[in-house]
């Protein structure tokens, strides 16, 4: 099976990370400029589109309109195309190439390059085994699973751009002990170390206990944790971080318009 990634940005390197130990797959890209990457490259997209069994559309939302105009008058019979493009529908897609293009959306994340994304997937033709087989794939990236267009906005907002925002947590945790000096890597290691112990705290709890539940755990009647969660209560903060996950739906949908 061959994958052809026209654009090779951060998503592209990460489903290749992902894949790459998979025997029965080979790679190879096409865009404007070669990259530092040991897999061939095409300067000419007629090239790739010969090369590729599954045409993975890397490039940002702004440029897919050209790269389908592009794929518009060639030969797309016995391919697939996959588009992890953020706000464009299938119905977007096939109005460049039409029906009979079997095309998979889906809405993954970085963590594919360590199989660990959540990925939603969509498809024009449920029934082709080739669609299903691109659905196996993606569960060898972390988890899959097949949701209906109209929930994308919203996937988009929490596992799409989610991790940038749990980072943007760490960073504000990092900020607040960079009084204590400490020397290069260390405090990362530290946040490190309170996100993965706190991720296994979670998981480790997940099926018996509530998030509330886990929560109460930490806290202690009149102690710290009750003192942040009252401060956190009370300036409504989880309210507010909802805002910054609306806001990234709302810009999914207004992307989808155009
Ligand atoms: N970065 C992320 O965490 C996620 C990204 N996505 C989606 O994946 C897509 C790609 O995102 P990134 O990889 O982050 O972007 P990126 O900017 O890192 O990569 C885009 C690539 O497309 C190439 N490109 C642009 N125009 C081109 C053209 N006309 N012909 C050939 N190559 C062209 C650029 O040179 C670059 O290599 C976006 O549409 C985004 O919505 C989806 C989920 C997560
Ligand atoms: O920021 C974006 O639009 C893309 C979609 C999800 C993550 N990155």
């Amino acid at each position: 099976m061959n994958y052809g990634f026209i654009g090779f940005g951060n998503l592209a390197k990460a489903v290749y990370q992902g894949l790459k130990k998979v025997n029965n797959i080979q790679f190879a890209y096409f865009t404007r400029s070669k990259k530092e990457v040991s897999i061939p490259f095409f300067d000419c997209i007629e090239e790739l589109v010969s090369f590729a069994d599954v045409i993975w559309i890397t490039v940002k939302p702004q440029d897919i309109k050209g790269i389908l105009e592009k794929l518009q008058p060639l030969n797309l019979e016995g391919k697939l195309i996959v588009s992890p493009v953020a706000g464009k529908s299938i119905a977007f897609i096939e109005n460049y190439l039409g029906k009979e293009v079997p095309i998979v959306r889906i809405m993954p994340n970085l963590a594919m390059a360590y199989q660990k994304s959540v990925t939603a997937f969509a498809t024009n033709q449920p029934l082709n085994p080739a669609t299903d087989a691109i659905f196996e794939t993606l569960t060898r990236l972390g988890k899959a699973v097949k949701l209906n267009e109209k929930g994308f906005d919203l996937f988009t907002s929490v596992f799409g751009s989610g991790p940038a925002f749990i980072l943007a947590f760490i960073q504000i945790f990092k900020d607040k002990m960079k009084e204590f000096e400490l020397p290069g890597n260390v405090l990362d290691e530290l946040l490190l170390e309170l996100t993965q112990g706190t991720t296994l705290y979670f998981a480790e709890n997940q099926s018996s206990y509530s998030i509330e539940e886990l929560i109460r755990n930490i806290t202690s009647k009149g102690g710290t944790t009750q003192a942040g969660l009252d401060h956190f209560h009370r300036h409504k903060i989880g309210k507010h971080f909802e805002g910054v996950l609306d806001a990234a739906k709302n810009r999914s949908e207004e992307m989808s318009k155009n």
